[in-house]
């Protein structure tokens, strides 16, 4: 079984009973406890005709690859994978777009932690790169606490070319580098934006960065160089938050 055919775990299950129940194969519970957050799941799912399973503690580590589904696992059709035609589609709708640029987030925990964040901060939608970013995995779902099934992930082939074409149809594009002079509290987050934040180990690429409309810093006042990538994430997008609400 593919790790993306799972999801586990109260939120990310929930979220999808909310947002895709289509999508849900067969569920497993956990036997012999009764969890007040587990019952309204079950029953939810029995009434959208899911097959229910309560299995051991050990099935469900198995199913899930972990030790941290909360005593809910999901085995789920694949989502929808969504490219540059979907992101039009997105921008026709809205006359002031929201959206994160992630430049080759690998690790799991950091896309969980940034779609995370970006459903916390009203963001439309998150455009990543096909190749050497981590897609939506079971543990990306589970980090993201229901957000991997709220937040469009669009994949595309060619980050700079799309990046290019959401310029052309209105979209600022912010890049996030912790040694750009302008800080990112003097910058406009205000009108139709994109938030671009780097890699883990490169940062942002120089096509990705040459790219960008202009780039901003996160003052650091201790040691070290730079902030996680989900932790400048959330600091990017709350400032543009307080400023669209001003
Ligand atoms: C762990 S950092 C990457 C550090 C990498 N060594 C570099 O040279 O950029 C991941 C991403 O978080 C964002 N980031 C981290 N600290 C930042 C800061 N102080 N100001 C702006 N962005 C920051 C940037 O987008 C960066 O590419």
């Amino acid at each position: 079984m593919k790790k993306q055919d799972i999801i586990f775990g109260i939120h990310a299950v929930e979220a999808l009973l909310r947002n895709a129940p289509e999508r849900i194969i067969e569920l497993w519970a956990l036997q012999g406890r009764e969890d007040e957050r587990v019952l309204p799941l079950i029953n939810s799912a029995t009434q959208f005709g899911v097959s229910v399973q309560r299995s051991s503690r050990k099935v469900l580590d198995d199913k899930s690859a972990s030790s941290q589904h909360q005593g809910i696992v999901a085995r789920v059709k694949p989502a929808k994978i969504l490219t540059e035609n979907d992101l039009d589609v997105l921008l026709e709708k809205t006359d002031q777009a929201f959206l994160l640029i992630l430049d080759g987030v690998t690790d799991p925990h950091n896309l969980g932690a940034c779609l995370r964040n970006a459903d916390a901060a009203g963001v439309q939608g998150i455009i990543v790169p096909k190749d050497n970013s981590v897609g939506l995995t079971a543990t990306v779902s589970k980090v993201a606490c229901g957000a991997a099934e709220t937040i469009p992930l669009f994949q595309v082939t060619n980050l700079a070319r799309t990046m290019r074409h959401i310029q052309q149809k209105g979209v600022w594009i912010i890049g996030a580098a912790g040694e750009a002079d302008c800080e990112l509290y003097q910058a406009d987050l205000k009108g139709s934006l994109a938030i671009a934040m780097g890699a883990e180990d490169k940062g942002l690429r120089r096509l990705t960065r040459e790219s960008c409309d202009s780039i901003v810093s996160i003052p650091m006042a201790g040691s070290v160089s730079s902030l996680n990538v989900s932790v400048a994430t959330g600091i990017c997008l709350f400032e543009a938050v307080r400023q669209r609400k001003a």
